[in-house]
């Protein structure tokens, strides 16, 4: 059976085939008698090729590049170009690169494909190209059984949903990865036809249309049905494929973190004013210097185009058409270039940065970050292995291949989050902040921080701020709520929070001696010496959260999941009303506590319940 997408692939080839047979036949026997020759030195080339390694982690977004002979602590493209594109670092494929000699636009017979099945080299077709892959293997994090287990088919819908459209053009494509030319499948038997394809179980049959008929039941309804965040969640679960559900939904362990990150809010209570002029009400702020329309962003999150054929790119056009922040995660499957495209003129965008373990690659990824214009890296620091994700191991089969196809559920494979932390850095460390800042002019944000030491670190090293996060529970199971790592900055470090959030919640003495004032005023000897944001995300589903967030001192909140599922839900306008509903809620909770901004929100607006 042939896929939807193979078909497509097959019609833009149609043109193609029509080129000499002749051709792609020397071709191909040149090319396999070249591999041969290379195979000799194999193990150097892995070597070497290991250093750019790409696909997902991290470095998904960086394309291949020669080795730099510049210091890694040089200051690169930090600089902010005057318009959007320029000052991108040349993407440059390395000079002995093998593939770089090949011809392009070659055509390779399903018959030569298939004869690949078996032997030394695994050759994959994706998207009407046929990749030589073999060199790669041990490169992809998602473990090489993905690949040989489904070597000599079109892996197309497999690769899709999991890798940014542009992955395979030149510049971007591993230098251990090589494209011998187009599948010229006008002059395959139908047998031949139906070998390439790969087997569409019946399940995974079912579930296709059961994610389309859902979607066209939630156009059919209309965001009117989605009145709150959770509503997202709800909505998103039955048009998402297994795989992302479990993916998205899922947290360490038996998610008790993930759970406890929202509930938390409860014990923070409202001491609302009244008799107050509320008419007007603003939700405007500033993160990191920038405009926000409110003081929410969009926390990085991955994959976000397993929930919608336009992923991350949602993201980006839905904050800034409402002018949110969204912060790109270094795992995102859309490519940096493609969120840069989506990008309006002057919309800040913030990166996550995973620091790879290979520094040539993660430096490569800065430069990147810096010529692209990017606002802030949010250097992650919880996560230097990944946590234990049971709902997505479980799927991770089905994330391999199409369940009960032919794709072997080896149990080595790993499942999408598994496949994401493979090149991260678990020795990165607090002096990896001054090397960040050797390489970038950009704020620092250290995110994942989960005690009071830790944000002091924060600041003694350097970072221009802290995002206080457990990773939505998706790390260490049973870490403390993320509302109660703020709590405890407030009680040993108040210092950290800007001066009029150092006062204690609930009532003071000073309120009592003027009860007309809605904002005590902040101590007299608090002077900030230096610009320190503290951010918070984790279980952020309501306004009514993020103003007591607010209150206690943190400048914005973050949104994950929230995010991913409205995006899932309606593409670019489920951000859209995600962030109307968010604005409402906010405003809402401003007037009803008797304040009209967000510089009115004090400590002594909320009581804590211990
Ligand atoms: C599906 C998913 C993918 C995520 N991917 C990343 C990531 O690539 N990098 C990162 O630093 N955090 C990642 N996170 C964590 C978020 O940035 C954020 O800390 C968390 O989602 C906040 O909790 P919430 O989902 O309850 O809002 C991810 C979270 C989810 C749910």
């Amino acid at each position: 059976m042939i896929s939807r997408l193979s078909l497509q692939a097959l019609r833009v080839l149609r043109t193609e085939s029509r080129r000499e047979l002749g051709t792609s036949r020397r071709y191909i026997s040149t090319s396999t008698s070249r591999v041969s020759q290379l195979s000799t030195t194999r193990t150097a080339l892995l070597a070497s090729a290991a250093a750019i390694s790409t696909f997902l982690i991290s470095n998904a977004l960086l394309p291949t590049i020669q080795a730099d002979s510049s210091s890694v602590h040089d200051k690169v493209g930090s600089k902010k170009p005057s318009k959007l594109g320029e000052q991108v670092p040349d993407r440059v494929h390395s000079g002995t690169s093998e593939k770089s000699i090949k011809p392009k636009g070659d055509l390779v017979t399903v018959k030569d494909v298939l004869e690949h099945k078996e032997g030394d080299e695994v050759w994959v077709v994706i998207k009407g190209g046929v990749y030589d892959m073999t060199e790669f293997l041990d490169d992809h994090p998602g473990g090489r059984e993905i690949i040989e287990s489904n070597r000599s088919k079109d892996v197309t819908h497999i690769f899709n949903p999991r890798h940014p459209s542009d992955q395979l053009d030149a510049e971007n494509l591993p230098v251990n990865v090589h494209h011998l030319g187009s599948i010229d499948v006008e002059n395959a038997s139908d047998e031949e036809k139906a070998e390439l394809m790969l087997k569409v179980s019946k399940d995974e049959e079912d579930e296709q249309e059961r994610v389309e008929r859902e979607r066209k039941e939630m156009e059919q309804r209309g965001l009117g049905v989605i009145v709150n965040m959770k509503d997202f969640e709800k909505f998103a679960e039955p048009l998402l494929s297994k795989v992302a559900w479990a993916y998205y939904a899922s947290a360490g362990d038996d998610e008790i973190t993930k759970i406890a990150n929202g509930d938390a809010y409860q014990k923070v209570l409202f001491r609302p004013r009244i008799l107050r002029k509320v008419a007007q009400a603003d939700a405007k702020t500033t993160i990191l210097g920038h405009p926000s329309t409110i003081p929410v962003f969009i926390s990085p999150a991955a994959m976000a185009k397993l929930g919608h054929p336009d992923g991350e790119v949602n993201l980006t056009k839905g904050a800034g058409n409402t002018g949110i922040i969204q912060c790109i995660s270094s795992n995102a499957s859309c490519s940096l270039e493609e969120m840069s495209a989506a990008r309006q003129k002057d919309q800040p965008l913030f990166f996550q940065l995973y620091v790879n373990r290979n520094r040539q690659t993660a430096t490569e990824l800065i430069k990147k970050v810096n010529a692209l214009k990017m606002d802030a890296i949010f250097m992650t620091a919880d996560a230097p292995v990944g946590g234990k994700r049971e709902r997505d191991l479980r799927l991770k089969g089905e994330f391999e291949g199409p369940a009960g196809g032919v794709s072997e559920k080896s149990g080595d494979t790993k499942g999408v989050s598994q496949a994401m932390f493979a090149g991260v850095d678990p020795d990165l460390n607090w002096d990896d902040i001054a090397w960040v800042k050797s390489l970038s002019d950009l704020p620092i944000i250290v995110k994942g921080v989960q005690c009071v030491e830790d944000a002091l670190l924060a600041y003694q090293k350097g970072a221009d701020g802290i995002l206080i996060s457990n990773h939505g529970g998706r790390q260490l199971d049973t870490t403390r709520p993320c509302l109660d790592v703020l709590l405890e900055i407030r009680k040993h470090a108040p210092q950290l929070l800007r001066p009029e959030f150092r006062g204690p919640t609930g009532l003071s003495p000073a309120a009592l001696e003027d009860p007309g004032r809605l904002t005590p005023p902040p101590p007299p000897d608090s002077k900030q010496e230096r610009k320190f944001e503290v951010l918070i995300d984790g279980g952020i589903s309501r306004g009514t959260e993020v103003v007591k967030a607010l209150c206690l001192g943190a400048n914005a909140v973050g949104v994950g999941r929230g995010f991913l599922f409205a995006q899932s839900v309606a593409g670019v306008d489920g951000v859209e009303h995600a962030v109307d509903i968010l604005e409402q809620e906010i405003l809402l909770a401003l007037r009803l506590l008797g304040a009209n901004k967000l510089s009115d929100l004090r400590p002594s607006m909320v009581e804590v319940k211990e």
